[in-house]
């Protein structure tokens, strides 16, 4: 389970993260929906141990981040992508992530297996597409067979039968008692894959719930999500 309390982050003057609290359930899909800005990735690196907050506490599984004994068993993230230098293959970054966290190596062809690389496993990181490079950060995540996967974006690049795929690994994660936090800016993509949603705009949460709750007295998921995060724009139509 994740867990975010009154979370605040400050930078200068600016107020970025607004007293941010929010669940994210075991066996549950949980998408983290806002616009660009509205604080998505902010409050993602306080919850994986890369910020500071100014305020409040982010934890994952009862515990801060920081204080895991073995951060890659319990939490597997992706952020910005999967972070391989181009010049490595899918291959030699997954044995170095695997080795640096005590994983065992057999672990590395086991997961190009499950994200469908194992025949682009030997090909340099460089050459991937964006699509491929979601499932090599998404990899690197499931390699310690964590419980709790947190995923900035992942359905960016991905092509139609990419996201059918993702929705599908997503699901069988929290099927099997985990649980899956992921954030977009695509209501309409991660509409068919999430559980629950929880909008955030300007750092505030505007809505969370069900899909039915969130979308509820809006005439579609595109109207609830442009109404949740721009309330001007609702009340000029
Ligand atoms: N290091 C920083 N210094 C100053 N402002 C920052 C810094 N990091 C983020 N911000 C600001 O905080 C706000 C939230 O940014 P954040 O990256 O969390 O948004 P986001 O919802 O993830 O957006 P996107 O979808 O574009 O990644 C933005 O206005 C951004 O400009």
């Amino acid at each position: 389970m994740i867990l975010f309390e009154h979370l605040v982050k400050r930078h200068g003057p600016r107020t970025v993260l607004d007293r941010i609290s929010f669940q994210a359930r075991q066996g549950r899909v949980t998408a983290f929906l806002g616009p660009n800005g509205a604080g998505k990735s902010s409050t993602l690196r306080i919850l994986l141990g890369l910020d500071r907050a100014d305020g409040g506490r982010a934890l994952v599984g009862g515990s801060r981040y920081r204080t895991l004994d073995d951060p890659l068993r319990t939490v597997g993230s992706m952020l910005d992508g999967s972070g391989a230098h181009r010049s490595r293959t899918a291959r030699n970054h997954l044995a170095w992530v695997a080795r640096s966290n005590g994983i065992p190596g057999g672990r590395v062809d086991e997961v190009l297996e499950q994200v469908g690389l194992a025949d682009a496993a030997r090909v340099r990181v460089g050459r991937y597409s964006l699509g491929m490079g979601q499932r090599l950060g998404l990899a690197a995540a499931l390699l310690g067979r964590p419980d709790v996967l947190v995923l900035d974006e992942p359905v960016n690049g991905l092509d139609p039968e990419g996201i059918r795929w993702m929705r599908g690994l997503l699901r069988g994660h929290a099927d099997g008692g985990g649980t899956v936090l992921l954030s977009s800016h695509l209501m309409g993509e991660v509409a068919g894959i999430a559980d629950d949603l929880v909008v955030i705009s300007g750092g505030r949460i505007a809505a969370e719930g069900t899909l039915a709750e969130v979308t509820a007295g809006h005439a579609s998921l595109e109207d609830a999500f442009f109404a949740l995060t721009d309330p001007a724009q609702e009340a000029a139509r």
